[in-house]
């Protein structure tokens, strides 16, 4: 299936959480199921925290790109734009809050991700993970246009 990450140019495919280019990161792919995104991933027996459940930064993490990519995404769609025209939207986290609910089993995870607030460079997404039917973690992103000066003081 067409992932958002898919359309990342390769020049900016090499996030930790979403690059297809970081052989070492998460390699997320996320894509749109009706008002909603969608990312599944199963942990590795290394994202262990406590025996048997999955480490809370990797879960923050996959909410991270998760959320980024919604919100790239979700801008893409309100201008009913194709994801590959130009110019390009490109999002880096504001901030990151999560909770979490009920310790994550190591095991298939499914991301639900929802738009919140589109507002100027900004947008709000929430996001959910479940472990089978179980929410364990809810988390909010403020995603940003990444402006043209990124990385330069
Ligand atoms: C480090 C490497 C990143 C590589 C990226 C390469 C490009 C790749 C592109 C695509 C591939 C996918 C990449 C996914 C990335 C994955 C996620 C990450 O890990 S990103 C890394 C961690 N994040 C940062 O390093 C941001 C550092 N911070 C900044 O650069 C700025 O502070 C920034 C851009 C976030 C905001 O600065 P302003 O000056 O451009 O924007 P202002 O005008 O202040 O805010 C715009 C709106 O956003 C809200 N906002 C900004 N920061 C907020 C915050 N911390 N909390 C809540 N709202 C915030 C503001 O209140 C404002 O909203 P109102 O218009 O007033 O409604």
């Amino acid at each position: 299936m067409d992932a958002f990450q898919d359309h990342y140019p390769e020049n900016v495919s090499h996030c930790y959480g979403c690059g297809s280019k970081n052989k070492h990161g998460h390699q997320i792919k996320t894509h749109w199921e009706g008002d909603e995104t969608v990312t599944r991933f199963t942990p590795e027996p290394y994202h262990t925290s406590v025996p048997g459940f999955a480490y809370g930064g990797l879960i923050a993490s996959l909410i991270d790109c998760h959320s980024t990519g919604t919100a790239a995404a979700a801008m893409y769609r309100q201008e009913g734009r194709d994801m590959d025209s130009l110019p390009a939207f490109r999002f880096v986290t504001g901030s990151l809050h999560v909770d979490f609910l009920k310790p994550t089993p190591l095991g298939e995870l499914t991301l639900r991700g929802t738009v919140k607030e589109i507002k100027g460079r900004k947008v709000v997404v929430e996001c959910t993970v479940f472990a089978g039917d179980v929410a364990t973690a809810r988390g909010e992103v403020v995603a940003v246009q990444m402006p043209e000066s990124f990385g330069q003081s």
